[in-house]
């Protein structure tokens, strides 16, 4: 029997998802025509003998949420439930604090996702390799390229059994290409290395750490506290994998996201996929769209498209790496390029909104995306264009690189700006 925890986060954490995770919590935030934890649902739902998945996070359980939960509980046939931490744990302390629900009924080993990465989520293999050979903690990695390795977790392995010999979480100086994937496979040994931190944190007192934590309130690094101790020991291992991965930080690397879960739809889910069909709009490429969206014959859409619930797309609209969100309207032969369209937005006609990509370098293959703050010099840095929910942008405007907060009303262009 097996279990799967999916670590939430809360609140506080969505900061370079703004003005996005103002209306809804950001792990809800729809990628690819879903919630972004639903991918993670279906992949753990498709791994044989999956009994229960455990959502963790410090978000205070909301509509949202508990319909989301509901709705994942009918649909893959399984308890999908929430467990809330009154303080933020960090990234291992809520499976200490929740042990108990996490080995009731014995599983053999529990995966643990962090909820904003975008990946295949090779979750059979992980779990053919930790059968092989059981160790309490087996990381999924992949590679990066020497500068953006350092934003992320850095494994040194044994080239030949994969044992994880190093560990340095966002190293200052180049460590390894090797990085961890924040999705794991856990034995239930793995709570032991846990509790010993906690017991060490509770005997030092309540020091706050240089991240703002309180390890004595129970807070447990997994990355700092358990990965780079117990490195080198025998316990932790690596599977390393080249399918696709990438972060969920900001609103531009959702867009990118969506665009590779979007590709993936042709193996998992084609039912997803929007046709060409007689008399329908013109598709090119991955495009998803809600059943309920209405979207007028000569719209031209795609590629790498995702129209949510109840939008509105009117005639000769153009429309290509974007997602619009529910009840967004764009009216007729407005131009929407590299943009996230809020909820309930209206584009005016003959408007054209334009962002600028920020994808990984194509000619690099281990390249991410860079999920770096949006000034530079005092500038807003070139990105994709965000409009917040119900914003109203008037006809015949050109809205390009910009970021429009929520319930704002624009009266004419704008270039290059955050429009507060
Ligand atoms: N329940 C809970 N979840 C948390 C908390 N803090 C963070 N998380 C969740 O834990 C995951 C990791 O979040 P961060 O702490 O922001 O770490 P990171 O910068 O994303 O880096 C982690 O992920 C990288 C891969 O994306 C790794 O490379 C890196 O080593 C590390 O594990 C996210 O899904 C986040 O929602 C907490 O206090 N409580």
């Amino acid at each position: 029997m097996l279990k799967a925890v999916i670590l939430i986060g809360g609140p506080q954490k969505g900061t370079r998802f703004r003005p996005l995770s103002f209306e809804v919590p950001k792990p809800l935030f729809p990628v690819a025509g879903v919630p972004m934890i639903q991918h993670h649902i279906e992949a753990c739902a498709q791994v044989p003998g999956m009994q229960e998945i455990l959502l963790i996070g410090f978000y205070q359980p909301d509509e949202a949420l508990t319909r989301f939960l509901e709705a994942a509980q009918q649909e893959f046939n399984l308890p999908v439930r929430y467990l809330q931490e009154f303080v933020p744990l960090g990234t291992g302390g809520g499976l200490y604090h929740f042990r108990d629900q996490i080995l009731a009924g014995g599983p053999e080993a529990f995966f643990v996702l962090n909820a904003d990465v975008c990946s295949d989520f090779p979750l059979s293999a992980m779990l053919a390799a930790y059968r092989r050979q059981p160790h309490p903690f087996l990381l999924l990695g992949t590679t990066a390229n020497r500068t953006q390795s350092l934003n992320y977790g850095c494994i040194v392995e044994n080239p030949q059994t994969h044992e994880v010999l190093h560990y340095v979480e966002k190293p200052s100086t180049f460590v390894s290409d090797v990085i961890n994937c924040g999705i794991y496979l856990f034995s239930p040994e793995a709570l032991k290395p846990l509790r010993d931190v906690f017991q060490r944190n509770q005997q030092d007192g309540q020091l706050e750490d240089s991240s703002g934590l309180w390890p004595g309130a129970g807070t447990i690094r997994l990355e700092q506290d358990v990965f780079s101790a117990l490195a080198g020991q025998g316990q932790i291992y690596v599977h390393l994998t080249d399918g696709i991965w990438s972060q969920i930080k900001s609103a531009g690397s959702a867009l990118y996201a969506s665009r590779l879960y979007l590709g993936q739809y042709q193996l998992t889910h084609p039912e997803r996929l929007a046709k060409h069909t007689p008399g329908g709009p013109r598709i090119r490429g991955n495009v998803y769209i809600h059943p309920t969206a209405k979207v007028a014959p000569s719209a031209v859409l795609g590629p790498n498209v995702s129209i949510g619930e109840g939008v509105t797309v009117g005639e000769g609209v153009r429309l290509r790496e974007s997602i619009v969100l529910h009840g967004a309207t764009l009216q007729e032969h407005t131009c929407v390029l590299h943009t996230i369209v809020g909820w309930g937005s209206t584009v005016g006609r003959w408007a054209r909104v334009e962002g600028t990509p920020n994808d990984p370098n194509p000619n690099d293959p281990r390249a991410h995306m860079d999920s770096e703050s949006l000034f530079k010099d005092g500038k807003l840095l070139p990105a994709i264009t965000i409009l917040g929910c119900r914003v109203r942008i008037p006809a015949e405007v050109l809205i390009l690189n910009s970021i429009v907060l929520p319930h704002k009303e624009l009266s004419r262009s704008f270039t290059n700006q955050i429009i507060l």
